[in-house]
């Protein structure tokens, strides 16, 4: 058992696994459905130990909530936090997700404030109905895939890039000398011979 499925074990949530294809790319995911109501004012160094750990395996985050649900919207921005923090030093992909959009007569959060929070946190912001459109679900998925593949091939290229040393301009001065020294052995060597 891998060391991720062992601390997925530890945690109140569904662990699910999936191959997808993303851009031609075969993939494998695992995917940690988290419980759902944190709300904004449970203080998140409450966050149990292993809803941590979760985060610091996970390669991108789905923050959902829901448009019928202003708590819940207000959970986001300290759950995205939290990720930071688990994760200072990469920027993981976290994709911010309104739900339930077929709900419209109970709506309470506006769609222009999904916009703006996820503008502010820099993430990507879409506003879906799970129950009515299943291919909004698999959008919300291959955004996240390709937000994370993107994430590690610049990772890849940034080290590959440190690892592979700039070659150096030429040196004109040295290459005529070496140029010069060619010929002038050329020159010398049938005196030498003879
Ligand atoms: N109308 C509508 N209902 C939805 C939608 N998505 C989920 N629901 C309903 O909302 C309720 C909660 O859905 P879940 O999928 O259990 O939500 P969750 O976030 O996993 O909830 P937790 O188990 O608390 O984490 C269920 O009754 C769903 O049928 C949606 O897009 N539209």
């Amino acid at each position: 058992m891998s060391r991720i499925q062992q601390t997925f074990l530890h945690f109140p949530g569904k662990l699910y696994s999936r191959l997808v294809f993303v851009e031609g790319d075969q993939l494998s995911l695992q995917i940690q459905d988290t419980p759902g109501g944190i709300q904004a004012q449970d203080h998140l160094s409450h966050m149990t130990d292993s809803l941590s750990k979760c985060m610091q395996w996970a390669e991108g985050f789905l923050l959902v909530y829901s448009i019928t649900d202003y708590d819940s919207y207000q959970s986001i921005r300290p759950l995205y936090q939290h990720i930071r923090k688990v994760h200072p030093d990469s920027k993981v992909p976290v994709v911010i997700v309104g739900n339930k959009g077929d709900l419209l007569h109970a709506r309470q959060v506006q769609t222009h404030d999904g916009i703006q929070l996820a503008n502010e946190l820099g993430s990507l912001f879409l506003e879906i109905s799970t129950s009515e459109n299943y291919e909004d679900v698999c959008d919300v998925f291959q955004h996240l895939c390709k937000e994370v593949s993107k994430l590690h091939s610049l990772n890849g290229e940034r080290r590959r890039a440190s690892i592979i040393p700039r070659p150096r301009s030429p040196n004109m001065q040295d290459l005529k000398r070496r140029f010069k020294q060619a010929l002038s052995s050329k020159v010398k060597a049938p005196s030498t011979l003879g």
